[in-house]
């Protein structure tokens, strides 16, 4: 992290001052125990982060000590501080609590909350941490954590780790690691119970990732996975939906795929990764409304660079004759997106993955892996099945 991250304003340079200041993430309590940082059973993770701005006084510099402390001094690119034994805990005045939400890993992944609690000793201080940087170093040491508390500490309802597979996609990205897998766990957990059987219909364009992502949540539901094209494939008896295309024509293989709809829908327990033209017909919307549909949302350049580094055969509406991959691949979906967004608009649920990496302070979408991806999908069908609000950023609580 550069040091102009933590430069936005006089105050930035003062609270990260490497003589005063030694930030700290704390989980409260032991997991499955009646500790105070557990409620209703279940476990609570407490980011503290106090800090004085008064550079004046850097001996008033504390924080709370948990068993699980995990220092954040690497992460703020600090290394020196002054540690005091304990804030007491409490609500002070002056002590600002920020509930952090970047989407997955909010409050109902972690009950009650993740909470930094920055304290100043001027009343009224404002809170100088740019949110996304802020949020990028959380993400961090939280993984840090539940890496600690997967490893050492999970009794009771903790899933296993073991002999889960990392997707090849996933392969050496942080998100592969051992506690994205148990965030997509436990989040699957959560969001079975509300499904109450209830399928989970996919829809988005070519090569936005419904059969990758899919399998990964089926997985974490303990559901099916279903791809319609392959349902079509096989009920026809024939290789590909290109050999369907070609052989049968178009509006052959959409009355197949409306009846492949059809039948899936009247099944629950399933993800179905539908095909990307399925939203285009009204009946279609009518079999997935038997569940809860899920548009996942990806720039058209990155599916053309995920379709052209695969290459267009196997898709129809892109195999044109002339072109290099990508930019068959673009046109084609380009125009296929503007003449669908509406439809996809109609999901019950939208995951937009540029969205997805600006809240996670990710730059680019295509850094999202299925996992994390898969996770917020989760996070959003829970959301909307509970009747609450889609999208939460960071809310300050007075
Ligand atoms: N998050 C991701 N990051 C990078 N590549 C991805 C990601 N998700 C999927 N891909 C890749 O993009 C390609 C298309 O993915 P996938 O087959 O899952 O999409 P789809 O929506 O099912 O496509 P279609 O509707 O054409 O069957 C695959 O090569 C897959 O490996
Ligand atoms: O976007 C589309 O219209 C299509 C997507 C694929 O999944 C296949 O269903 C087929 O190639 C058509």
């Amino acid at each position: 992290m550069g040091k102009e991250d933590l430069s936005a304003s006089a105050e930035t340079n003062t609270l990260f001052d490497s003589r005063i200041m030694k930030p700290s993430i704390s989980v409260e309590g032991k997991p499955n125990t009646s500790s105070p940082g557990e409620t209703g059973g279940r476990r609570t993770l407490l980011l503290s982060e106090f800090v004085s701005t008064n550079a004046r006084r850097p001996a008033t510099y504390s924080w709370v000590h948990h068993p699980h402390t995990v220092s954040l001094e690497s992460l703020f690119g600090r290394t020196t501080g002054v540690c005091a034994p304990c804030l007491t805990r409490g609500s002070p005045s002056n002590i600002s609590t920020f509930f952090l939400s970047p989407s997955w890993m909010e409050a109902s992944a972690w009950s009650p909350a993740l909470r930094v609690s920055i304290c100043s000793n001027r009343v009224g201080q404002s809170l100088v941490i740019p949110p996304s940087l802020l949020r990028q170093r959380i993400y961090r040491g939280l993984s840090r954590i539940v890496g600690h508390l997967s490893l050492n500490d999970c009794g009771g309802p903790c899933p296993s780790t073991r002999g889960d597979r990392a997707p090849a996609l996933e392969a050496g990205n942080l998100f592969a690691s051992l506690e994205a897998t148990w965030l997509l766990k436990k989040k699957g957990q959560e969001v079975w119970r509300c499904l109450d059987g209830r399928s989970i219909f996919l829809v988005g364009m070519m090569g936005s990732g419904k059969t990758t992502v899919g399998e990964i949540m089926s997985e974490a539901l303990g559901y099916t996975f279903v791809d319609s094209d392959k349902y079509v494939e096989r009920a026809l008896g024939l290789d590909s939906v290109a050999q369907i295309f070609k052989q049968c024509g178009e509006k052959f293989f959409r009355d197949y795929e409306s009846n492949a709809l059809q039948k899936l829908s009247v099944m629950g327990n399933q993800v179905v990764a539908t095909g990307g033209g399925a939203v285009i017909r009204p009946v279609n919307w009518e079999y997935m409304k038997q569940g809860v549909s899920v548009y996942l949302d990806v720039p058209v350049d990155a599916l053309a660079r995920r379709i052209a580094a695969v290459g267009t055969n196997s898709r129809p509406l892109l195999d044109f004759d002339s072109g290099d991959p990508y930019t068959k691949a673009f046109i084609g979906l380009f125009t296929l997106s503007k003449k669908r967004s509406q439809s996809y608009s109609s999901a019950d649920v939208t995951v937009s993955l540029l969205d997805l990496a600006a809240n996670l302070g990710v730059e680019d979408v295509s850094d999202l892996t299925p996992t994390a991806i898969a996770i917020e999908v989760l996070v959003r069908v829970e959301k909307f099945l509970r009747g609450g609000i889609d999208r939460i950023d960071i809310r300050m609580c007075p």
